[in-house]
């Protein structure tokens, strides 16, 4: 319910914009063309996190901006959605979420640096609280849904095993934090650092992992599939899931020299 609402109030605004030709939602089955002429073309998971809402729990909005293929235009309009929406993360233009927390913060990259903004509830107005954030090249959180760790590779349990002793490159205890709500958990790996994950095949390429890949990279950090650049992967289908790491340089790269840290085993959990 809630999310049929955020995605409807997005694609009416998309829609009064005049700036945007397609916009591809997690939410829809297919993009939906908007208008030949708008040079932009949006992707976006309108409401993430959204099992949380009866508890209060925060969610948030994720988006990223490409501008329009013009060399497509001439394909028909179901052909020419799809093509534009599947562009790799690194034509990204813009990306950014918004998170409902304590405070409303959006937090957006148009290439050079990321940015964010709070809502003065008073005005209306987002106000420019974390100019050029850099994200600590090391933090000492580890964010991923533990109650999986059977069904980790082997070496995904030695990475968090190591970390959580303090035997890692960082010779402390790493703590545990995890909202399951991802841009909650994306947020708070930005300001504090350390690394946050999903090692399954859950999280969405296109509208979760590249946005939020382009944001961290443009604070300094990494986004990977735990193997390459999340950015370098060419999409081949709308909804492709993926394992997704994002995070702090230094831990991102002790995570990754571990190899074996995408969970193949995806029995479908419940909850
Ligand atoms: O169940 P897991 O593997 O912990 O996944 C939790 C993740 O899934 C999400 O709830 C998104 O999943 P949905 O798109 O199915 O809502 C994220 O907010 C959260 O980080």
């Amino acid at each position: 319910m809630h999310i049929v609402v955020q995605n409807e109030i997005i694609l009416a605004s998309l829609q009064n914009s005049g700036k945007v030709a397609v916009m591809a939602s997690e939410e829809d089955d297919a993009p939906i063309w908007i208008d030949d002429g708008g040079p932009f073309v949006v992707v976006t998971d309108p409401l993430d996190g959204s099992r949380n809402i009866d508890a209060s729990i925060p969610t948030g909005t994720i988006f990223g901006v490409y501008k329009r293929l013009v060399e497509l235009d001439h394909l028909p309009q179901e052909e020419k959605a799809i093509l534009n929406s599947l562009q790799s993360g690194t034509r990204l233009v813009a990306s950014g979420y918004v998170l409902y927390s304590s405070a409303t913060i959006l937090c957006a990259s148009f290439g050079s640096g990321t940015h964010a903004f709070t809502l003065d509830h008073s005005t209306g107005d987002f106000i420019l609280t974390h100019p050029g954030i850099k994200i600590p090249p090391r933090g000492q959180i580890y964010s991923v849904n533990d109650a999986r760790y059977f069904d980790w590779p082997e070496g995904l349990r030695r990475y968090i095993d190591t970390v959580r002793q303090g035997k890692g490159k960082y010779p402390k205890k790493y703590s545990a934090r995890y909202i399951c709500s991802l841009v909650a958990d994306f947020h708070r790996t930005l300001m504090y650092g350390g690394v946050a994950m999903n090692p399954r095949d859950h999280l969405r390429l296109v509208y979760e992992a590249n946005p939020l890949s382009f944001l961290v990279e443009q604070a300094g950090g990494r986004g990977s599939d735990g193997k390459v650049r999340i950015l370098s992967l060419q999409p081949v289908k709308l909804h492709q899931r993926l394992p997704l790491f994002l995070g702090s340089l230094e831990d991102m790269e002790e995570l990754e020299s571990y190899g074996d840290v995408q969970q193949k085993v995806n029995p479908g959990y419940e909850v």
